[in-house]
Order: structure tokens, then sequence, then C-alpha cells
């Protein structure tokens, strides 16, 4: 064993005295450095007796006073005592980290970054290292002779690496010692090559090297710098002792005491010191074992008292699940211990648990971030934050899975009352050394069940049936029964145990997604609650129950249906859109689907919005509206599901009702269902009522226009409508606004239709059919129940142009009809009046009609321009002078904005924030 003492600035002796003297409260000595006039305060009891025998504390180098002296005198010389407490952080640099010079260099760059008065830092060997010595010592006893070119292979990538990374002095004196050191594991190979066997001994200390390599380095690349730094071998400090196979406890007493030994010699502001490696209390070089860096940096943090430790790795954190299978999943930003505990059993890439007891006991934080993204906070282990947010949702902070598991049921009457079955059952159990992973037992005491790997299971049900033979024969037991192919969900978090309500959420969540639970294990200490299912229903399982917890209630998947103008201008206005709705208004909204009359795209876990229209061409299949819905509708992870209908389509419209029995919500601008047949309209406002699955179609009138919600909210406050009248039509309005003698009414129709006012077919609007659809619609929400046929529809569609077989063919000849729309529009003019295409609802007298009339220029009608509508309610409230809501009523922008006014309205009354 060797010490390198990396030459660092020791501070001149002399220059750092101090001065003790009682704190203000006399419970501690204030140690203050003459020239740095840092305190060091510690409890009176904490200062060291040693004065008086010779062992005075010492700040700089040297001891220079008697210890007569330093007790009788003011100014003393202070010795290199080990301090302890928050003005040590340590931070841990695990392989990636360390995986080539440059990243090395990036690593000495985040230490010196760190403004802590001392940092201890530990790094595990270069990545894929360990492995390679491993590998060396593997085949040297094995007599395999490639292992001399595999060492040479480790030695030219630290040659390499340090070639690079180091110059001048400090680059000799590396590959001196990496000469030095891969010459003297040349000939130890060779022994074992020889003896072919290598002892536990030999092993460890040849795979320890990677570290010895890895710490130099960086040792040496922190001093480029001019910091005071020291590099430690911790062979020297960190004393361990055998606990099981592959397990180590350190006797923190005689680390201490060395690392203070190793700190009086070498005391710098960063000590960068080998992860990994440690002895045994006769200095017989060791390890400690798996993730063994990580326990060395909280064994040394534990020693030094400090701050915090930082493990750096290549994650942003703990995750709330395997981002491998839940593409929702979270960075956690603090962890209770105990939670980080449980998860890392549960084998989330946390931390090892014994890496975890040494920090513990002195509430020392580990933090865990990456090297890789230096803006992501981390996550935060420590004691659980008092101020934590109490709210359900926070209590479960991850969730875990183990797969491959089997549940074997032992079952009988005769087991109950009978002290000693258990006992005879785990007995068994023990003896085919299988691993008990969950263990569960009702009350009734009819039956035992419990979880032990698949690969297990054979000889424990075995054991188990030759163990209760006799009971089995006897009836006392009736079944030994293995159920096969099960996994392990568990859900994790500290405050569940005082939280009322998390269990019925878990459940909630996993029976909405049709998940057969198998068994449940809940222990007292509640900081997990385990539930056995199925393995193929597992990871559905786990997204619904993360998403349960870890979405915003207003998460809401949508479908869209219809990207045409309006729904393609929705899209857009949603990807503008979303970022800000998350953040401001916690609304998470995901178009998990688009489909049109052809084909569809299907996502998991949201389309990307900016280019959803390359991906519809791309990635799309063949559209099929069933498959669409079912997509939307078993889908487990997002909460809230939501149709948006944006055809003009019949058939869409007819389905409302059978998805609003799935409990998904629908959204739409298209008027086919509410002015469709009553009866059908009538069924479907009824389950809309009965149920909490939402239906709003605010843009079926007036487009974007408060038009349904004006009158609702008149309704629903007890306002009596005794009339609504308007004109409803933005492409008539457009019409009739426009066609004022300068161009041809076939081209100003062309130019609603350019505007995208028009339906799909614009005879819809000339016949009047829309406007009369729209008058319908006001009509049943005030309680008439009519039929389309009951609306007399005076239609602009010339009868020749009324067989047209195509949209396209009706334009084409609409021309020949202009004169007689000129004779018309001259007729009003010249009796000072304008033509205007209005719809009528005659509440009182239970009627509606839609018909061509003429107003004077005077009146409200005759004000409008562009494809304005304006509608006009009379109310017994609004009597004398109606309301009159009024503006562009059609159009793609004014349209989709309706439409995603429902979305935002169906999150609210969903939950989300106003
Ligand atoms: N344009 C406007 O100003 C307003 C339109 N609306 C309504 O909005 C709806 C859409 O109108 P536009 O976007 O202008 O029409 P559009 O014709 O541009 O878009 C409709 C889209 O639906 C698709 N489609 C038709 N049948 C389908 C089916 N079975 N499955 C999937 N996709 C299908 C079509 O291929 C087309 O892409 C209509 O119901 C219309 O009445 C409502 C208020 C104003
Ligand atoms: N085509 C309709 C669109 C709105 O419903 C209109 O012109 O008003
Ligand atoms: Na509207």
């Amino acid at each position: 064993m060797r010490s390198l003492a990396v030459a660092s600035p020791v501070p001149p002796a002399a220059a750092h005295r101090r001065r003790l003297r009682p704190s203000a409260s006399g419970r501690e000595v204030v140690s203050q450095c003459l020239k740095c006039e840092i305190n060091q305060d510690r409890p009176m009891g904490a200062l060291r007796i040693g004065h008086s025998q010779g062992n005075l504390p010492r700040h700089g180098s040297k001891n220079l006073l008697t210890p007569a002296a330093a007790i009788s005198v003011e100014q003393v010389e202070v010795s290199t005592y080990l301090p302890k407490g928050d003005m040590w952080s340590v931070h841990k640099f695990g392989g990636t980290c360390m995986g080539t010079p440059q990243r090395i260099q990036n690593v000495a760059d985040v230490v010196l970054g760190d403004s802590s008065e001392r940092k201890l830092i530990i790094v595990s060997a270069m990545s894929k290292v360990t492995d390679m010595m491993y590998s060396l010592v593997h085949k040297a006893q094995s007599r395999d002779d490639s292992y001399t070119e595999e060492l040479d292979k480790v030695f030219e990538k630290h040659m390499a690496a340090a070639k690079d990374l180091l110059d001048g002095e400090n680059l000799a004196r590396f590959l001196s010692q990496l000469h030095s050191d891969i010459s003297n594991l040349r000939a130890m190979l060779r022994a074992i090559y020889i003896a072919g066997h290598a002892t536990e001994s030999f092993s460890e200390f040849v795979v320890g090297h990677g570290e010895l390599w890895s710490s130099q380095m960086l040792s040496y690349a922190v001093q480029k710098s001019g910091a005071s730094c020291s590099w430690m071998d911790t062979r020297e400090v960190l004393v361990v002792k055998p606990s099981g196979p592959d397990m180590v406890d350190p006797d923190y007493e005689e680390s201490e005491k060395r690392l203070e030994k190793w700190f009086s010699r070498q005391p710098a502001e960063i000590i960068v010191a080998t992860g990994f490696i440690a002895s045994t209390a006769e200095n017989i070089p060791t390890t400690l074992k798996r993730d063994g860096s990580d326990f060395s940096a909280a064994i040394i943090g534990s020693l030094v008292r400090a701050r915090q430790v930082t493990i750096w790795t290549d994650v942003d954190g703990v995750f709330s699940a395997d981002p491998r299978k839940v593409s929702e999943a979270v960075i956690l930003s603090t962890l209770s211990y105990q939670e980080a505990w449980e998860m890392s059993y549960f084998g989330a890439n946390v931390l090892h648990p014994r890496t975890i007891i040494p920090v513990m006991k002195d509430n020392i934080p580990i933090v865990i971030r990456n090297m890789f993204n230096l803006s992501a906070p981390g996550t935060v282990i420590c004691k659980q934050p008092a101020n934590e947010d109490a709210d359900l949702d926070a209590c479960v902070k991850s969730f875990a899975t183990i797969d491959k598991l089997a549940l074997v049921n032992v079952e009988g009457t005769g087991m109950a009352g009978v002290p000693g079955t258990s006992s005879a059952i785990f007995s068994a159990v023990k003896e085919v050394g299988a691993n008990v992973i969950m263990i569960s037992q009702a009350s009734s005491e009819h039956s035992i069940c419990f979880a032990v790997p698949e690969k297990e299971v054979a000889a424990v049900s075995a054991a188990l049936h030759v163990r209760f033979r006799e009971a089995l024969a006897a009836g006392r037991l009736s079944k030994v029964e293995v159920i096969h192919d099960c996994s392990i969900l568990a859900a994790v978090g500290l405050r569940m145990a005082s939280t009322p309500g998390v269990s019925a959420i878990l459940f909630d969540a996993l029976a909405k997604a049709n998940i057969n639970v198998r068994a449940i294990a809940q222990g007292c200490s509640e900081y997990n609650i385990t539930v056995v299912l199925k393995q193929e229903d597992c990871v559905r399982a786990l997204r619904a129950a993360h998403s349960r917890f870890f979405l915003s209630k207003t998460t809401l998947a949508i479908g869209v249906i219809g990207p045409g103008l309006i729904g393609a201008t929705l899209l857009n206005q949603l990807r503008d859109q979303v970022a800000v709705l998350k953040e401001n208004m916690n609304i998470d909204v995901r178009v998990i689907g688009i489909t049109g009359a052809s084909t569809m795209l299907l996502s998991d876990t949201g389309v990307d919005l900016t280019r959803w229209k390359e991906e519809m061409q791309k990635e799309a299949k063949p559209a099929d509206l069933a498959n669409f819905v079912r997509h939307l509708s078993e889908d487990h992870v997002f909460p809230n599901k939501v149709l948006v209908d944006c055809t003009a389509d019949t058939n869409v419209a007819s389905h409302y009702y059978d998805w609003l029995k799935k409990g998904i919500h629908v959204i739409t601008p298209n008027k086919k269902a509410n002015s469709g047949p009553l009866d059908r309209y009538l069924k479907l406002r009824t389950l809309q009522r009965a149920s909490y699955t939402h239906y709003f179609y605010e843009a079926t009138v007036g487009a974007g226009l408060p038009i349904i919600s004006t009158l609702r909210g008149l309704l629903e406050t007890g306002d009596k409508i005794l009339r609504i009248e308007g004109i409803f039509s933005g492409t008539l309005s457009y019409i009739f606004n426009n066609f004022e003698g300068t161009r041809s009414f076939s081209d100003v129709v062309a130019e609603a239709k350019e505007a995208g006012y028009t339906e799909p077919d614009p005879r819809d609007d000339l016949s009047g059919t829309d406007v009369a659809r729209k008058v319908i619609i006001l009509a049943r929400e005030s309680g008439l129940r009519l039929e389309l046929s009951d609306i007399p529809v005076e239609s602009l569609v010339p009868e020749a142009l009324k067989s047209c077989s195509s949209p396209n063919e009706f334009m084409q000849k609409l021309p020949s009809f202009d004169q007689d729309w000129a004779r018309q529009r001259h007729e009003a003019e010249a009796a000072g009046e304008v033509l205007r295409y209005v719809g009528v609802v005659d509440v009182l007298n239970g009627k509606g009609r839609v018909e061509l009339q003429r107003y004077k220029r005077d009146h409200p009608f005759a004000q409008l321009s562009g494809s304005d509508n304006i509608i006009a309610f009379t109310t017994s409230r609004y009597k004398e002078q109606p309301l009159i809501v009024r503006g562009p009523g059609a159009g793609a922008e004014v349209t989709a904005g309706g439409v995603f006014c429902d979305i935002l309205r169906l999150a609210s009354y969903l939950g989300a924030p106003s």
C-alpha cells in the first residue's frame, strides 16, 4: 500500500494561528483563524482535551507551541485536526462521469465550482475499467494468456487519457506511477496464472486499481487550477469487516481515527479519494463490493459529518417509475431515506440501501445529480421534509414492479387458530432456499399466500406438498396452489401512513383499467402498498396507477376527428397554447389520435403538434373510427378522454351517445347530432344530464360567439326565453353584406367559400338548412320539441341547381342566376332596404322559421359587416331591449377558438384552476 501525496500548497504554518475564546453562550469554544478569520465553533466537550496531552488542534502544518502554552496563552498555533460539519461537501462521480479525459476535466470543473469550504471527492474507475480488471483476474486464473494483452489495453487506456488531460510534471508523475502499478500487476497476474487461482484479497487488490488511477488523474486535473488538493488512497482510511457474502460493515471508529491521522498529514481544501476500495483491520486491501463507490461516499460523508453528499451520475435524478415503462414518469425532487430504501429494493435505479445507512444517522442529505445535465436540480434524499405537501396525490412517491413471480396459496379450514402453521410453511420454504418476496394472510386464517420468484416455485410447492402430506390427506388443508406468471406492483411513499384514501385511489385506478388484483400486502409501516397481479397486466397497471397519482387531474387525452379547416386550425391553436396551459393552469392536453376520412394517426403519449401533418402522412394507418375510439378508450394512462368531432358527418354524430356512455367526453362544432331526429337528441341529452361525462357544442351556433352559453345562463338562472331572432349564417351574412352591386352574386358566394365560412357543401348554407339547424338547436335548447322538418325554410338555391351532383358543379352553374339576384337587390335598394337572411325561434308560440327578409338601412341587422352574426334574445328580463350578441359567426380561427373554449370549459369542469 502506498500513499501518493499530491503536492498541495500547504499554507505556511506560522501564518495560520488560532485564537481560542469562549462563544457568547459559553457553551462552545470559538476557534478563529487569525489569518483566514474563519470561525470553527465546536461544542465545549468536543474541544480536544489533547491540548494538554500535546495534541493541539492545528490549522497549519506544524504544532509550534507546548501544551502548557496552549492552555495559558490567547494566541495559539492550531493543529491540522480534522474539522467536521457543514464546511464539507462530499461528491461522488461514477464511472460514466469519468469515462473520457474531457469528462474528467468536466468533473474537475464541477468540483472547483462548488464553493464549499472543504470538499471530499470520491471517484469510481473510468467506465468499463472495473470490468476489465475483473476479467484480468478471471483470465489469469483460467490460464488464458490473453490477460497480458488485456492488461496492455488497461495501460494504454489510462496512458492515453492522462496524456490528453495532464502535462508537465504531473503527467510524468502519473505515468511513472502507472508504469510501476502495471508492472506490479503483471507480476501478480503471472502468479495467479501459475497458481491457477486468485485468493479474494489478491483479486480485490487487482480490481481496485481503476479507482487509484482515475482519482489520481482527477486530483492532478484539479491541481492544474492551483487549488489546494490532496489525493487519498482510501485503503489507508476506510476500515471494513466482512459481514456476509459480498457484504462488509464499516468500522466507523477505526476509520475516523485513520482519517484524522491522514488529514493531519495532508490537510487540503479539496481531497480526491478512491471510491470502492478499503482495507480490513489487518490492512489487507479489500473492496466495498457492489455500488461500492456510493458506499465510500456515504461513509466518508458520515465521517466528516458533511453538509451534503452528491452522487453524480448520468440521469436527472430518481424517477417516479421506470421511464422505459412509463413515459410520463417524472423526476422526484425529494425522497425520504425510507422511501429511497423501499424503492431500491424494487430495483429502482436509486441507491443501494446500505449507502443510505451511514448518512441517515446524521441526517446528511444525498443528492442525485446528472453530470451531463447540470441544469437539472436532481433528487434530494433526506429526512422527510416537515413542510412537504400533504396532498393526497403527493403521498405516493413512486411505483415499482417485480416480474417473474409466482404466488403460492396454502388454504384449508384446519389452519385457523392452529399455532405453528405459518412457521411450518416458511420453514419448508427456507429448506429449499427460496426467497419470500411478499406474504399475505387474511385474518380468518384460512389461507396464507406468498410470492416467490417463478424459478423457485416448483421446489417450494414440492416441499410444501411433502411437509403437509398428512394434513392434505386428512383434509385439514384443502390445497397448496401455485399461481404462475405474476408480478408485483408496489406504491412507495412515506405519507401513505398518515393519509386516508391513498389505497382507495390506487385500487380505483386499477379497477378502471380492468386489472384483477390477486393479492395485497401492506405492512403497518405503510411505506409500501404491494399488489400482486398477472404479469401480462403489470405495465398497464403501472401506467394506470402512476397516471392517477402523477398526472395532472386535468390531463385530457384528445382524439380529433376531421382535420379539415376547423380541425386543422384547432390542432394548430393547441400547438401554440399547450405549454402555456400546462404552465399556468396545470391543464395537460395530449392529442393522442387524429383521424380523417381515409387515414388516422395514433399515439400513446401525444402527437407532436408541431409536425402532425407530416406524421399524418408518414405514420398514418387506414382510418377506422371503431379502432380510433378503442385506442382512446382503452388507454389507461390518461384520466380524461375527449373526442372532438370536427366533421360535418351525420354518421360520426350518431356515435356520441355510445361514446358518452363509455365515459368519453364529446366536443363538437358539428350540428348534425343536435339538429338530427328529436328522439335521438333527447336520448343524448338525457344521458348527458345523468352522467358526469360532458358534451359541449358551443361552436354549432355563431361559431366562437357565446350563444349557447348565453342561452344556458339565462335559462339556468330562471329567465324565460320569449324569442330568439337573428342572422345565424356567417356565409349568408357575408354574401348580403358584400353583394352591393360591385361584384356578381356568384363571385361573392365563391369569396365566402374561399374565406372558409361555408359548410363543406355551400348548398347547405344557401339552402337555409344550416340556419334551420341552428334555429332547431336553439329551439330545443329553449325547451321546444321540434324536428328540423317543422321549420319552414326559404331556400336560396335555385330550383334548377337542387339536383347538382357535387358542390363544384353547383358553384360552376351558379353564375347563370346572377341576373335574378341583381334584380332582387335593386328592388330592395330602391326601397331604401337591404336583404338579410334571418332565423327566428318563436318560443312563446313553439315555432321557428328561416327566411330572406328586407330591412330598412338603419335597422341593426343592416349594420353588419364581414361574416357577422347577430342574435337577439328577448326574455322576461330583457323584454324592452333584447340581449344582443354580435360578431363574426364563421371562419376557421373563430370557430376553432370556440371549440378550444369548450375543451377548456371541460377542463374546468374536471377541476382545473380558474
Ligand atoms: N367553417 C366554419 O366557419 C364553421 C364550421 N362549423 C362546423 O365545423 C365542421 C367542420 O367544418 P370545416 O372544417 O369547415 O369542414 P371541412 O370539410 O374543411 O373539414 C371536415 C373534415 O372532416 C373529414 N371527414 C369527413 N367525414 C369524416 C369521417 N367520417 N371521419 C373522419 N373524418 C371525416 C373531412 O375529410 C374533412 O377533412 C362542420 O360540422 C361545420 O358545420 C361550425 C361553425 C363554423
Ligand atoms: N357555414 C356556417 C358556419 C358556421 O356554422 C356559416 O356560414 O355560418
Ligand atoms: Na357559439
